[in-house]
């Protein structure tokens, strides 16, 4: 049976919060079987979600299930303290970057994710970011209204590069195609031309959509490739005004670099939703960078979206349970 304080103490390791904030969130869900499997949930989560596994309640003595976020690390130790009665691993995220998944499909724990559900909402403020803000008005600087100040691109005859053309980038693009995008490139492990052809976009190299671009939008998601694939010989190819905005996860950019090339100019600005590491530490240069603008990792956070995402994630912990396949499955 899977020890509540071995997970504890893997999990505090992992920034999980206090074990007994944690042990008030234990959720026992009654199977129709009569079995009564054990779940984790990691932090409080919409009520939507929490419901449908709270109904039952009634112990708090180990795990069958667990429903972690994307900042939990679920890697070969905390599966060693979970022990074989694991069976599922909910995480409440498009992003299962923090889940070691060949780990988990080596032990038949099965994982789900919530893709589709928050597409609208990231693509959203990934628009949004595209004019990134300045400190000026904080900090004093906007004096008296002068024609040169703070010009950056427009989105009206601009050409726009999408990294990684999934329902995200090609929801961004569809966002930003009113606003009089001249072109739209993307890049992708592999050619998309169903959904390029929606937005008349054309598939680049890395490189050249680098060159090309007045806005590079990162919408890919971490993985051994794109790991540091925004790094300073990446900025280097970028044009000198353009815009770079992340709101995939913060390990696709060298950081240091980023501040580089914001610092000297070698890029014109930046707007992150996500950072390395999070949360971003208040005395990070990219807060004292004018061309910068930072966010908490929003990007998904609208009430409607953060509820279909527990719905979802709660479904998918209790499919696992009841060893179906679970409805968005991550394929190891
Ligand atoms: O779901 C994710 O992967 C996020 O980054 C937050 O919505």
């Amino acid at each position: 049976m899977f020890s509540l304080r071995g997970v504890g103490r893997v999990l505090s390791r992992s920034c999980w919060k206090s074990l007994e904030v944690s042990r008030q969130r234990l959720a026992v869900v009654s199977m129709s079987s009569g079995a009564r499997p054990r779940v984790f949930i990691s932090r409080r989560i919409p009520e939507e979600g929490r419901a449908l596994l709270a109904a039952t309640c009634d112990s708090v003595a180990g795990v069958d299930g667990i429903l972690c976020l994307l900042t939990d690390t679920i890697n070969g130790e905390l599966l060693d303290a979970a022990g074989p009665n694991l069976k599922v691993v909910s995480t409440l995220s498009v992003g299962y970057d923090h889940i070691d998944v060949k780990e988990c499909a080596r032990r038949n724990v099965k994982v789900g994710y919530t893709p589709g559900i928050l597409t609208a909402a990231v693509a959203e403020l990934t628009s949004v970011l595209l004019s990134p803000g300045i400190r000026a008005v904080e900090n004093g600087e906007w004096g008296t209204w002068k024609p040169m100040w703070l010009c950056g691109p427009g989105l009206d005859g601009a050409t726009v590069g999408i990294v990684g053309f999934g329902r995200i980038g090609v929801t961004v693009g569809r966002y930003l195609k009113p606003f009089g995008v001249a072109s739209f490139l993307y890049h992708d492990s592999f050619q998309k031309p169903v959904e390029a052809s929606e937005l008349g976009a054309e598939y680049a190299s890395f490189d050249e959509l680098l060159a090309k671009s007045d806005f590079v939008v990162a919408c890919c998601a971490l993985t051994d490739e794109t790991r540091n694939l925004f790094n300073a010989s990446a900025f280097k190819k970028m044009k000198n005004n353009a815009v770079f905005v992340n709101t995939s996860r913060g390990g696709i950019v060298n950081q240091n670099d980023l501040i580089t090339a914001l610092q000297s100019g070698q890029i014109g600005a930046a707007g992150l939703d996500v950072t390395t590491p999070e949360p971003l530490p208040t005395d990070s240069p990219l807060l004292k960078l004018d061309n910068c603008i930072v966010l908490p990792h929003i990007a998904s956070a609208t009430h409607k979206t953060r509820a279909a995402m527990a719905v979802l994630a709660a479904n998918n912990l209790l499919a696992g349970l009841r060893g179906d396949r679970l409805p968005q499955e991550v394929e190891s």
